[in-house]
Formats: C-alpha cells, structure tokens, sequence
C-alpha cells in the first residue's frame, strides 16, 4: 500500500486528494478556491473532520505551500517521505504528449513549451509540479493530461477550415480539454446505468469556472467544445469563448493593444466576469440576477450557449441517450441545470424538478422514467483518475 498525492491545478482552484493506493481509499483531500480573487477559501478534509478558512489566495504556487504546509500541520502524514508518488493535471500535451507521463526536467521544459496551448493552466501546472519536485525530491511525478482523452477526434471535427499547412507546419488544431474528467465521468456514467459505455450516445457538460461540452460516441471522445486553447467554446467565468476572430484585430486597434493583451483580455476578463461586471462565479451571479439586468443576461448567455452546443452534438450524434452534468457549476447549481434541461424540452428531455433541486455534489439521475434521455449529475473525480494513472505510470517502489 502506497500514499499518492493526486493535485489538480484548475484556473480558480488547485484540488488535491491523497490516496491509498491500490486500494484508492482517500486518506484526504481539500481545496484552494477562488484563487486570484478578492478572497479564497481553503478547506482541508481529513481525520474525519473538515477545516475551512477564508484566506487569501494569491497565485497557484501560493497554494501549493498551503498544501504542503497543511499536510504536515494538520497530521495527514509525519513527512513526505511517506508519500510514493505524485500526479499533476496538466492541461495541455498538443502533440507531444498522447498518455500520462513520468515527468523529469525535459518533461517540465515540454510542458511549459506548450503555455500558448493552454495560458492560464500550463505555466501554473508547471510552477506547482517544480514546487513539488524541490519539497518531495526524488518521488516520481506523473503527468496526467486533459488533451489525451481527445485524441479519438476524427478530423472533421479536429481541423479547423484554414489552410492545412498549418495544422501540418504548427499543429494548428482542436486539441479539447477536460479530459480526465470526461474520462472519469464517462465511464461512471455507463457503470451507474448499467449499460456499456459503447452503447451510448452522450453529452457530457463540464460546468466549472473553465466550462466546456464532450459528444462521446462509440465510448471515444468524438467532438468537444475547447479548441486549440481552453478559450474557444461557450462563455466561461473569465474566458469569451467562441467569438469571430476577426474582433480581435478589431478591438486591438480601437484600444491600441498587442495581440498578447488581448488574448489576456479574452482569457481573463471576459465570460460571465466582462459580461456581468459583477463576477466570474455563478454564486455572484445567481445572487444578483433577481436585481442586476445584466447579471440577468449574463446568465442567460452562459445557458444559451450551452444550449446551442448540445443541439449541434445532438445533430453530429444523430440522437442522445444520457446527458451528464459535472463540476463546479454542474454538479452544485440545480437552477442552472434546470434551464439548460427546459430549453431541451423539444429532444424530449424531462427532469424531476424536485430530485433536481436537492441534487448538490452527488450521483443522481434527475431525468424522469418517461424521458427520451437519461439526465444525470455525476460528480467528476479528476484526483482519482490521476492517481490511477500514477500507479500505472509512475514506476513506483511500495514503501
Ligand atoms: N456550491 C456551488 N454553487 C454554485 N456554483 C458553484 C458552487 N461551487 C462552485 N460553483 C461554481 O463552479 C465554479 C468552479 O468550478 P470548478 O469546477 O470547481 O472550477 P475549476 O474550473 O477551477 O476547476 C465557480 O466559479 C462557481 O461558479
Ligand atoms: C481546461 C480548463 O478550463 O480547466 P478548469 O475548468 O479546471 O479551469
Ligand atoms: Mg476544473
């Protein structure tokens, strides 16, 4: 039996979970959130019991000495040398990486050569996996990508219309994100209907500060809503998602900025924080929208778009049988849920409005016996995955 410490670095939160490996019995986990903001909150679980605390959070690496500060303080392990092995989520591998991978100093370089695939996650991934390596030196660290997932695009769905050469020169293609967790989800999905995963045509709608849509078809990823970034999609907490690109030059003339400004703007201050002036976070928004018209529209935006996302995937799988909800916004926000299933109506879906409601953070389906599609809200469990790939790829020595 091993410790394994599993970390998931997402744009507004770092995730962790230390496991007992093989027999993936979570010793602890907890989370930074809202990192970047006004104020986070760190909550850590373990010893059968739960501390919270309103800190702020200032940066990714900040967390990560929170972390490890709090793995010795609150006594989840004497040192670090009990724990065997580490997993990162890394968010993007382009078209280097197509498996989790045992990470060494090239890895890293490689990692961090990819920051334009994916700003707002590599460069932090990358700081947090080097924190970890100089605190725990010497313990394998595995890392476990979003990209891999999506290597089952076909074609027609990975190459955008520009000129080929340029997918062939730069790589210049949809690589997705998510997909660890659309690979955990998934997979949960089918096990919890008891029906093969290769049987179902399904959508599954990653709904976090980073927000994004899987068609899983034949068990594969076979069309997904990020792109060659995790800009492109529906609108996000802070990302535009699809907007004509066009704009870009547009915007960069009218306020005289460099392309690299604007990217930033995009990736950090636009989604449902630029839309709404109010916040990123849907609980803001939710709690505003009775009195803010524009917190209003904003999220009926997000709604919207998500909406208009599942109708294409429904017409590319020609039918849907499941519909999943998962992360921050999907597996804990009922009323949001609810006006994605109403706008579906015309596909014959139909949910319990009251299982719905007091659906919060656990496995539910919430779709009626009549409806024409199974709706569920599967929590993800990104940590859980990473640690398996750890065990697989992590050459670990049992201590
Ligand atoms: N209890 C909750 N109720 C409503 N929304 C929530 C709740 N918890 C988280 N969220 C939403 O989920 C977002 C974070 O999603 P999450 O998947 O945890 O983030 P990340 O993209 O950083 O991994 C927040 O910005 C917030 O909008
Ligand atoms: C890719 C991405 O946006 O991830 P997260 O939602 O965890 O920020
Ligand atoms: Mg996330």
């Amino acid at each position: 039996m091993s410790k394994i410490l599993a970390i998931n670095a997402g744009s507004s939160s770092l995730k962790w979970q230390l496991f007992e490996m093989p027999a993936e019995k979570v010793i602890a986990k907890g989370v930074a959130e809202r990192i970047g903001q006004e104020l986070g909150r760190i909550k850590v679980v373990a010893n059968g019991r739960s501390d919270e605390r309103k800190v702020v959070i200032p940066s990714h690496q900040e967390a990560v000495k929170m972390l490890l500060t709090s793995l010795t303080e609150n006594k989840i392990i004497t040192g670090f040398t009990e724990i065997v092995g580490v997993g990162h989520r890394v968010v993007a591998g382009g078209e280097i990486f197509h498996r989790s991978t045992l990470i060494d100093e090239k890895v890293i370089a490689q990692i961090e050569s990819l920051a334009e695939y994916a700003p707002l996650h590599n460069p932090a991934e990358a700081a947090g996996i080097r924190a970890f390596m100089a605190a725990l030196p010497g313990v394998p660290e595995v890392a476990v990508f979003d990209t891999s997932f999506h290597q089952t695009l076909p074609a027609v769905n990975y190459l955008y219309s520009i000129p080929y050469e340029y997918y062939k020169k730069f790589g210049a293609r949809k690589y997705g994100a998510h997909g660890t967790s659309y690979r955990y989800v998934s997979q949960r999905t089918a096990d919890l209907l008891q029906r093969p995963l290769t049987d179902l045509k399904m959508i599954v709608a990653h709904l976090g500060n980073g927000t994004s849509l899987d068609a899983i078809k034949d068990g594969k990823s076979f069309n997904t809503s990020m792109g060659f970034t995790p800009l492109a999609g529906v609108t996000m907490g802070t990302r535009s998602g699809d907007i004509d690109a066009s704009l870009v030059a547009f915007l960069e003339e009218k306020m005289d900025l460099s392309t690299e400004q604007m990217i930033h703007i995009l990736n950090t201050k636009s989604g449902l924080l630029g839309l709404s002036g109010v916040s990123s976070d849907m609980r803001d928004l939710l709690a505003h929208e009775g009195t803010d018209p524009q917190a209003k529209v904003t999220v009926e935006i997000f709604v919207d778009r998500i909406v208009q996302y599942i109708g294409s995937y429904v017409a590319q799988l020609s039918g849907l049988d499941v519909l999943v909800f998962t992360a921050g916004i999907g597996e804990n926000e009922s009323l949001i849920r609810s006006r994605i299933c109403q706008a579906l109506g015309y596909l014959g879906v139909k949910i319990d409005e009251a299982v719905n409601k007091t659906t919060r953070g656990t496995e539910q389906i919430i779709s009626t016996p009549n409806s024409k599609v199974k709706v569920l809200v599967v929590p993800t469990n990104e940590e859980l995955m990473i640690a398996r790939d750890v065990v697989e790829y992590g050459e670990i020595t049992s201590k």
